[in-house]
């Protein structure tokens, strides 16, 4: 059986094979195995046929989904480490390589490289590479990396102007070519690039969103796991805001081995304010001293693609168009815990203590406002009064 759902493809293999009570249908399941020709990952879906009552009970199902993910700015340092990342999910049956033109030499390199990692690691993923816009057709999820990367002594928002151009051109192409995929945008200043890429591609607001501050949570997980010296699985934490200077950690959810950390001994010792600036600083730290962040920004983004093409309805926090019903704001894109499933993104609201309430509304009046600029410039831009 061969559907879609969320613009993605998907498999429901049942076969009728003899189940530990007798002849209960089971499943014809294909586990990809590296080398093969299978094209699917199995997954549960936690319901199945039962013999009594066909209709009625489903107790075990299993189905698989295949996805086209496709990175634009596949050249650049963030998308080259992403597509190579994303491959390995077996979820992901084509990377496509999407550049600008003129970088097809390079694309092609690429795409030659990728396929004998594949072939060493035992991926089973097709590779393909263009710069015509028609190659974005059929892409479920497309990671927008396109953009001018800051230098050491800029901020993320001095680049806005110029970024809202190359997004505005590629979030264009995505909506005339892909319009039911699923849009990450990468590009900084994520928060404001991700409004540009909703507003320009005319995609719906749970299709359009931005990696945020989740690269800035992971950070600080990775500070907090050192400090109380436990594996990283041990720490939940967040930060919402803007992914930049006036980011806001959410204390208030940040547990160690499932306690909330106000309630651990010793905890007064924590250096919550030494954290927050090393988590601030870590991308110009990391730029200052090997020109981009690659391995960070790549992985975030393969768990944000893994999540979706897996249907992991998982909760990240991840830069996304707020509702003033929910949040008190709107016409922004910005970081809040969100709901991601393979039908896209959905903000999840939350209650804040009052310090997380004053600084995330600082946050997003930052945001608001250069977006608002930005909006305007491309406008006038575009009516030829620029
Ligand atoms: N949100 C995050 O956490 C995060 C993390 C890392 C990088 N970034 C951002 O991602 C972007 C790319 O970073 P990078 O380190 O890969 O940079 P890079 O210079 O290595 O790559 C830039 C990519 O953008 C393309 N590009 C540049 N100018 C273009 C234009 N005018 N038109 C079309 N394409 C153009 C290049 O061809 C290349 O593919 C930057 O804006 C960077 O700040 C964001
Ligand atoms: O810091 C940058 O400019 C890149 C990225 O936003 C990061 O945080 O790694």
């Amino acid at each position: 059986m061969t559907g879609t759902s969320g613009g993605m493809c998907w498999h429901l293999v049942v076969g009728t094979g003899s189940g530990p009570e007798g002849s209960r249908p089971t499943v014809n399941a294909w586990r990809p195995q590296g080398c093969g020709a299978e094209k699917g990952y199995v997954r549960e879906a936690g319901y199945a046929l039962s013999t009594d009552n066909m209709s009625h009970l489903f107790t075990f199902t299993r189905c698989f989904f295949t996805a086209k993910v496709t990175i634009i700015g596949a050249t650049g340092q963030v998308g080259s480490y992403a597509a190579h990342a994303v491959s390995q999910f077996p979820h992901v049956q084509e990377m496509c390589l999407y550049g600008r033109p003129g970088n097809e030499q390079y694309l092609d390199g690429l795409a030659h490289d990728m396929m004998d990692s594949f072939a060493a690691r035992g991926t089973n993923t097709r590779v393909t590479f263009g710069t015509n816009p028609k190659e974005l057709r059929g892409s479920d999820i497309v990671v927008l990396t396109s953009g001018v990367p800051r230098k050491p002594d800029q901020t993320r928002l001095d680049l806005a102007l110029e970024n809202a151009k190359i997004v505005r051109h590629f979030a264009e192409q995505v909506g005339r070519m892909a319009p039911d995929a699923i849009l990450l945008v990468v590009t900084n200043p994520v928060d404001i690039m991700t409004s540009v890429a909703l507003k320009y591609s005319g995609m719906m607001p749970h299709r359009v969103f931005g990696l945020g501050t989740h690269l800035d949570s992971m950070r600080l997980k990775a500070c907090l796991a050192e400090f109380f010296n436990v594996h990283v699985s041990e720490v939940h934490t967040r930060i919402i805001g803007e992914h930049g200077d006036t980011m806001v950690p959410m204390w208030s959810a940040t547990t160690v081995g499932g306690i909330q950390i106000d309630n651990m001994i010793g905890i007064a010792k924590l250096p919550r304010d030494e954290m927050i600036e090393r988590v601030k600083n870590s991308g110009s730290y990391i730029i200052k001293a090997k020109g981009a962040t690659v391995f960070g920004p790549g992985d975030a983004i393969a768990t944000l693609v893994r999540t979706i093409v897996e249907d992991e309805n998982r909760m990240l926090t991840v830069s996304t168009q707020i509702r003033r019903e929910i949040f008190g704001y709107d016409g922004v894109c910005i970081s809040v815990p969100t709901r991601i499933t393979r039908g896209g993104v959905f903000p999840i609201a939350v209650r804040l203590s009052p310090t997380e309430t004053t600084l995330f509304s600082e946050s997003v009046k930052v945001i608001k406002e250069l977006t608002e600029r930005i909006y305007a410039t491309l406008d006038a831009e575009s009516s030829g009064n620029a």
